[in-house]
């Protein structure tokens, strides 16, 4: 484990290195509030430590001025898809794939985020099982010392001979970048009606565990691979399901749905407990069948165990003030997202992109990511799986009671009518501008997830708002690790918590008052001055080092 260098300044403390450093003159984001107090981290336990032991003060090898900057948990996103031209349903060869993640780590590690989920959108089976063995909380590293994660040749045998080949590892090395916290596999078991841009051909419902299995492999639903899935509930059992996952370990979240109020509360009662993007891939609320958002009127009491839900503040998905309704539907429960994708760091232009079955191409004008037809120069190709994702269409067409096809009919509770009875989404479903919706027709020109860093939703955030900075980065630190089962852990600077940190610097803009009726107002933003990864500082902004030496390497001095 790295060490402060000959370079460094002189200690303050004295004796033996203990891998022991004093953050002083910070104030430490901490629930609602900015406590000005000193931390102690453990660069060998890449642990937050208690000040003190046996009534012993402990000494700091090294102690660093913050200078009144803010120091928060490390953020986390639980939807990410990509970034820096990667995307995670991109696979070529499991070398380069390898490659590609960590690359993407140590570049993402520099925004502040320190853990996230890796998020796949709906994809073939296939895919999902050369990808998933490398995306769960890795590296996964092999017993034979010759055989280590990036080791190609696991990926190749079947899922299960895959993982009782394995060890199971997590390193905590800083320099592995930001972390895996399991993946967010969003989809296929999605509406066809509330698609996005996700591939209709690879949508489809599950009836029994075997069907989950079939798309994603048994192990990864049972080894910590997957930590998050998003569901439509109205389809097939996957109800019946959510037990199962849950006892697996796997976040539940509802999304990409048609759902009436009873069918999103049968979900909720069986285990679900997020939302993921609200608004976003959802039929909107009718103040007669309130659908899935009907969930965030329950009250406190009766919902012991909490409900999340993502919400994208990039300034596309959502009108400002739509994020801020969100946020006081239930504070407790909101966590910015950025459903970000391999575009985010790109300059504007047409990307390709694999969706289920296909190469389809994303453009990036500004941060606006529109699904688009194919340059005349490409022609969109089959991805050649070695089996055909239509294997798919039995679980999808036994989830309908009249044997009709999902993509001809729709769910048939899935819209409503004027007096809020559920009808036939055939008849009846609309897109949020009035609009007829086809759920079988590609809409060239959709939204295409986001392009934004999860610092630029939380600035966001505190610019249409106006809310303070520590209740802004609840909503990216404590209350997505406590959604994940993580709380304590992740997302946290108390004692025993992974020493994950961003010591921003606080600035103050003067912008457009969206929310209270023009004029101009003060607001704060963040910027990431430094970044520690288990107690190993990773990362310092261009020409702002203090003369202390950044161990990781990931940034400049
Ligand atoms: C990666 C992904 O799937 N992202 C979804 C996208 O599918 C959907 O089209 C968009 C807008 O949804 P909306 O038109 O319902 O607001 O939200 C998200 O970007």
């Amino acid at each position: 484990m790295p060490a402060a260098s000959s370079s460094s300044p002189p200690p303050t403390g004295t004796g033996t290195r203990a891998g022991i450093t004093k953050l002083t003159n910070g104030r430490l984001a901490i629930n609602d509030a900015l406590i000005p107090s000193d931390l102690f981290i453990n660069s060998q336990t890449g642990k937050v430590i208690e000040p003190s032991a046996n009534d012993t003060l402990i000494v700091p090898d090294i102690t660093i001025d913050l200078r009144n900057r803010i120091v928060s948990p490390g953020l986390i996103d639980c939807q990410l898809n990509g970034a820096f031209g990667f995307n995670f349903s991109s696979f070529t060869s499991s070398a380069e794939y390898v490659q590609n993640v960590h690359t993407l780590n140590t570049k993402l590690i520099r925004t502040g985020v320190t853990s996230y989920l890796p998020t796949l959108t709906s994809q073939t089976p296939e895919l999902y099982h050369f990808v998933l063995p490398h995306l769960g909380p890795l590296p996964l590293i092999s017993d034979t010392s010759n055989n280590t994660s990036t080791n190609t040749s696991n990926v190749t045998t079947s899922p299960s001979t895959f993982n009782s080949s394995i060890n199971r590892k997590i390193h905590r090395n800083p320099q592995n970048g930001s972390e895996s916290l399991g993946v967010h596999v969003e989809g296929p078991f999605l509406s066809p009606f509330q698609h996005g841009i996700h591939d209709l051909s690879v949508l489809c419902a599950a009836n029994s565990w075997k069907d989950l299995e079939q798309v994603y492999g048994s192990s990864h639903l049972s080894n910590g691979a997957i930590k998050m899935i998003t569901v439509a509930p109205e389809l097939g059992s996957i109800t019946a399901l959510i037990p199962s996952l849950v006892s697996n370990g796997i976040v539940v979240s509802l999304g990409h749905t048609e759902c009436t109020f009873p069918e999103a509360a049968a979900a909720v009662g069986s285990g679900a407990k997020m939302i993921t993007h609200l608004f976003n891939a959802m039929r909107p609320l009718h103040h007669r069948e309130p659908g899935l958002f009907g969930l965030l009127g329950a009250p406190e009491e009766q919902q012991k165990k909490g409900l999340y839900y993502g919400v994208i503040a990039d300034g596309i998905h959502l009108h400002p003030t739509v994020v801020s309704l969100a946020y006081n539907l239930r504070p407790q429960g909101f966590i910015l997202v950025t459903d970000a994708m391999h575009l985010v760091g790109m300059e504007d232009g047409k990307y390709e992109w694999v969706n289920g079955g296909k190469t389809e191409w994303i453009e990036k004008r500004g941060s606006k990511l529109c699904i688009v037809e194919p340059p005349p120069s490409a022609s969109s190709s089959s991805s050649s799986p070695t089996s055909s994702p239509t294997a798919l269409a039995s679980p999808l067409e036994s989830a309908l009671s009249s044997g009709t096809s999902l993509q001809e009919e729709g769910h048939q509770n899935g819209n409503v009518n004027g007096d809020g009875q559920a009808q036939s989404a055939k008849t009846n479903g609309r897109n949020k501008n009035g609009e007829v919706k086809d759920g079988q027709k590609k809409k060239w020109g959709g939204i295409a997830g986001s392009s934004a860093t999860l610092l630029e939703c939380v600035n966001n955030l505190l610019q249409w708002t106006g809310m303070s900075v520590p209740k802004a980065l609840t909503s990216v630190t404590s209350t997505p690790a406590e959604m994940l089962g993580l709380k304590g852990v992740k997302g946290s600077l108390q004692p025993g918590a992974d020493a994950d940190l961003v010591v921003f610097e606080e600035v103050e803009v003067e912008v457009e008052d969206l929310l209270g009726g023009g004029g101009r107002v003060k607001r704060k933003q963040l910027v990431v001055d430094e970044v520690w990864k288990f107690g190993v500082r990773v990362f310092v902004r261009d020409g702002n080092g203090d003369g202390t030496d950044c161990f990781g390497g990931f940034g400049a001095r």
